[in-house]
C-alpha cells in the first residue's frame, strides 16, 4: 500500500488542477444564474413595494419622464437640474452582474430585468431560430438596454445624420448639429482624442477595455479598436453616468417597478397632463404640470402611444382603443439584422482567442477583482470595420458603407451551442449541430451586419390592454436588395480572413462545418451565403423609426423636429424610436445623443416661454 500523502503535497497538487475544477464550479455557478437573477429581483420588487405603499405618495410634478434607459437617464438628469422631475420605470434595480463586460450575452433573456420581445415569424429570414421568429432583448431596470448591451461605443457616420437632416428638413439634425450632443455626454480618453470629434468632462467615461484580446490582429490588419463606456473594466451604464451620480438630487423621483400604460389628454388640443401606470398590480396616476416625455425605447413609446389612442387611426378602432390622433406610429420600423459568420479556425498553436473554458479561469477573476482588467473586462466584441460593398458603390453611394464588420475574438467553447440558445433565441439543436466540429478550437467570429437596410417593418397591437402581445413584424431580407448587400458583405469578410498576412499568419480558415438547413447547396457558393445569412439572422437590436422625426405636415412625422407629439400639447418622445433612419453603426450612443439634445429642446421651450412659472395646466 502507498504511504499516505503529507497535507501540503495534497494542498500544492489540488491548486495544480485548480484552472480544472474552478472552471467547473464557474460554470456551474453561471448556470444558476436564472435563480440568482430571481432572487435578486425579488428582494429589489418586496423593498420597493413597501416604499411604493408607505413613501411614494406625491402625484404631481413638472415633468414626468416614462422610462429611465440610454435616452431617459439623461433627460431625467438634465431636467432635474432646473425642475421637480418624477422618472418611472418599469423595472427595478440595475443588476451588478452586468457590470462585468464578459457577463453581457450570458445575462440576457432573463425575465427580471429584459423585455424578451419575440417577432413574429419572418418570411424569408430566421430560418434557425424557433418558429422563425427573432428574439428582442431590451433592457428593463434603471438604465435600460444601456445596462445590457454589449459596451459598443460608435455613432454612425456623417451622412447618417445629413440624410436626417435632410428628410426632415432641420439642419439641427445634420452631423454638425448633432455633433455637440454627442460631445457634451462624453469624457474620452482614448487615441482618436481631436477636440473636434470627442468630448471631455462629460458624464459618460469612454475608454479602450483593459482586455482587447484577439483585436489586436483585427487592428493590424487595419481596422479599428471598439471603445466602451467604461472605467476600472466595469460597464458605464447611463445609470451609472447619469442617475446614480443624482440619485439624491431633490427634484429627481424615481419610481421603480412602474409600469406606465397610458398618457392621458384632454381637451381639443389634446393636452397631455399625465400618465396612468401599474405599479405593484396597483393602477396609479400622475401629474404632470409641464410635459410627459416619453424614454420607453422603441418598442416602449410606440406601445404607449397606441394604447393612449395615439396611432393609425384604423389599426386602433380594429383592436378597440378609441383613436385620437391619427399618426403613422409603429409604422417606419428599421434594424441591423446581421450573421454571426464563422468559426474561422486557428493553427493548433495559436492560442490568441478566448476560449471560455480556458481562459475564463480563477486568474482572469483574480485580475478582474483586483484591478478591472483581463478577459472579464470585455464584451467579447473588440474590433470593428464599415465596408462599402459592390452594391453601395453601384448605388453611386461608395462613400456611406453599407454594413459594419464587429470581430468577436471568442473561441467556440464548450457551452456555446446553448449559451447561444438561450441569449439569441436560436435553436439549440441546430447550434450543436453547426458548433460540433470546431468545438475546443481556438478561433473566432465576424458579425456581418447590414447597416442600411432597406427594410421597413412595423409594430401593431392586438388588443387594447398593455398585456396584449406587441406584434412586431421587422421584415428582415423580405427584399433581394438587402439580401444581396448582405451576401456581399459576408464575401468581403471571408475574402478579408483568408487574404489578408496578419489572419493568414495564424492560419485562419472558414470552417469546413455546413450550416444545418444549407446542405442542398454548393458549400461557399453565392447560394450557400444566401442560406446562410436567411438561416442564421441575427438582430443586432438596433431598433430605430417606429416614432419617426419628420417635416411639418409631413404624413410620416410622429414627432416634429424638437421631438413633440404631432397634434398634441405637452407630450415628446425622447429615445432611440425617433431616428427616421438608423446610422449605420450601433445605437446606444446615438440615444444617448437624443437624449441630450431632446433635454436641450425641452429646457429651450420652458426658458424661452415667458409665463413658464404662471402657466401651469389647471387640471
Ligand atoms: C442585447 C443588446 C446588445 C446591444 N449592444 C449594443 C452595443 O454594443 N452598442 C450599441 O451602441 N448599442 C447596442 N444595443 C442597442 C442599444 O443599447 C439601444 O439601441 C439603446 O439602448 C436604446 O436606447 P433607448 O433609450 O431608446 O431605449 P432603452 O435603453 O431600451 O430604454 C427604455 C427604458 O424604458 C423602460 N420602459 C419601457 N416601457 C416602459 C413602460 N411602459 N413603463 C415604464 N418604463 C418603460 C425600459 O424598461 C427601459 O429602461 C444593444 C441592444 C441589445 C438589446
Amino acid at each position: 500500500m502507498a504511504p499516505p500523502m503529507p497535507p501540503n503535497e495534497v494542498i500544492r497538487r489540488s491548486f495544480q488542477t485548480w484552472n480544472t475544477w474552478l472552471p467547473t464550479i464557474i460554470f456551474g455557478f453561471l448556470g444558476a444564474l436564472g435563480m440568482y437573477n430571481q432572487a435578486w429581483w425579488q428582494m429589489d420588487m418586496m423593498s420597493d413595494q413597501f416604499k411604493a405603499t408607505y413613501y411614494d405618495t406625491k402625484d404631481t410634478f413638472d415633468f414626468i419622464v416614462v422610462g429611465s434607459g440610454s435616452a431617459g437617464a439623461v433627460v431625467a438628469n438634465r431636467l432635474s437640474q432646473h425642475y421637480n422631475v418624477l422618472l418611472l420605470e418599469a423595472g427595478g434595480e440595475p443588476n451588478p452582474w452586468f457590470s462585468v463586460p464578459a457577463m453581457s450575452f450570458l445575462m440576457l433573456n432573463y425575465p427580471s430585468h429584459d423585455w424578451m420581445y419575440k417577432t413574429v415569424p419572418q418570411k424569408h429570414s430566421c430560418g434557425a431560430l424557433p418558429d422563425r421568429r427573432s428574439g428582442w432583448s431590451g433592457g428593463k431596470c434603471l438604465g435600460g438596454t444601456s445596462h445590457i448591451n454589449f459596451l459598443i461605443h460608435l455613432r454612425g457616420h456623417q451622412k447618417d445624420y445629413d440624410y436626417i437632416a435632410n428628410i426632415t428638413g432641420d439642419k439641427e439634425w445634420s452631423f454638425d448639429g448633432v455633433l455637440k450632443h454627442f460631445k457634451s455626454v462624453e469624457d474620452y480618453n482614448g487615441q482618436w482624442d481631436d477636440e473636434r470629434y470627442h468630448g471631455h468632462g462629460g458624464d459618460m467615461r469612454v475608454a479602450l477595455p483593459p482586455y482587447t484580446g484577439m483585436g489586436e490582429y483585427f487592428v493590424r490588419a487595419g481596422f479599428s479598436h471598439i471603445y466602451y463606456p467604461i472605467k476600472d473594466g466595469r460597464r458605464v451604464s447611463t445609470y451609472k453616468a447619469f442617475i446614480e451620480p443624482i440619485r439624491s438630487r431633490p427634484t429627481l423621483t424615481i419610481y421603480k417597478f412602474s409600469v406606465v400604460t397610458k398618457v392621458l389628454m384632454r381637451g381639443e388640443n389634446n393636452q397631455v397632463f399625465g400618465v396612468e401606470y401599474e405599479r405593484h398590480g396597483v393602477r396609479k396616476t400622475a401629474y404632470a404640470n409641464k410635459e410627459v416625455i416619453l424614454s420607453a425605447g422603441s418598442i416602449g413609446s410606440p406601445k404607449i402611444l397606441m394604447l393612449s389612442g395615439i396611432g393609425p387611426k384604423e389599426h386602433l378602432q380594429t383592436v378597440g382603443v378609441r383613436p385620437k390622433v391619427d399618426l403613422p406610429v409603429g409604422m417606419n420600423l428599421q434594424d441591423h439584422i446581421s450573421t454571426y459568420l464563422g468559426p474561422f479556425v486557428l493553427d493548433e498553436d495559436k492560442p490568441v482567442s478566448m476560449l471560455f473554458d480556458r481562459d475564463i479561469n480563477p486568474s482572469a477573476f483574480l485580475a478582474f477583482t483586483r484591478t478591472g482588467t483581463g478577459a472579464l473586462s470585455s464584451s467579447g466584441t473588440s474590433a470593428t470595420a464599415f465596408v462599402s460593398t459592390p452594391m453601395a458603390k453601384a448605388a453611386g453611394e461608395g462613400d456611406w458603407p453599407d454594413v459594419q464588420f464587429i470581430f468577436l475574438g471568442t473561441a467556440v467553447y464548450s457551452r456555446m451551442a446553448e449559451d447561444m440558445a438561450h441569449g439569441f433565441h436560436v435553436r439549440q439543436d441546430l447550434m450543436k449541430k453547426y458548433f460540433e466540429t470546431d468545438k475546443g478550437k481556438d478561433s473566432f467570429q465576424i458579425i456581418v451586419s447590414l447597416a442600411r437596410p432597406k427594410a421597413v417593418g412595423h409594430m401593431k397591437l392586438s388588443g387594447p390592454r398593455f398585456s396584449d402581445d406587441f406584434l412586431i413584424d421587422p421584415k428582415y431580407l423580405d427584399n433581394e436588395y438587402d439580401v444581396k448587400t448582405l451576401v456581399e458583405g459576408v464575401k468581403m469578410a471571408v475574402n478579408l480572413v483568408e487574404n489578408t498576412t496578419v489572419f493568414q499568419s495564424l492560419g485562419a480558415r472558414f470552417t469546413g462545418a455546413v450550416f444545418p438547413g444549407c446542405e442542398n447547396v454548393i458549400f461557399r457558393s453565392d447560394a450557400y451565403w444566401e442560406c446562410f445569412i436567411r438561416q442564421y439572422s441575427l438582430t443586432l437590436h438596433h431598433i430605430v423609426g417606429p416614432c419617426s422625426m419628420g417635416r411639418k405636415g409631413s404624413k410620416d412625422a410622429v414627432v416634429d423636429t424638437e421631438l413633440k407629439v404631432v397634434g398634441t400639447k405637452g407630450l415628446r418622445v425622447i429615445d432611440a424610436s425617433v431616428l427616421p433612419k438608423v446610422p449605420i453603426s450601433n445605437t446606444n450612443y446615438p440615444a444617448i445623443m437624443v437624449g441630450e439634445k431632446g433635454a436641450h429642446f425641452v429646457l429651450n421651450t420652458w426658458r424661452n416661454s415667458e409665463n413658464s412659472q404662471t402657466n401651469e395646466i389647471i387640471r
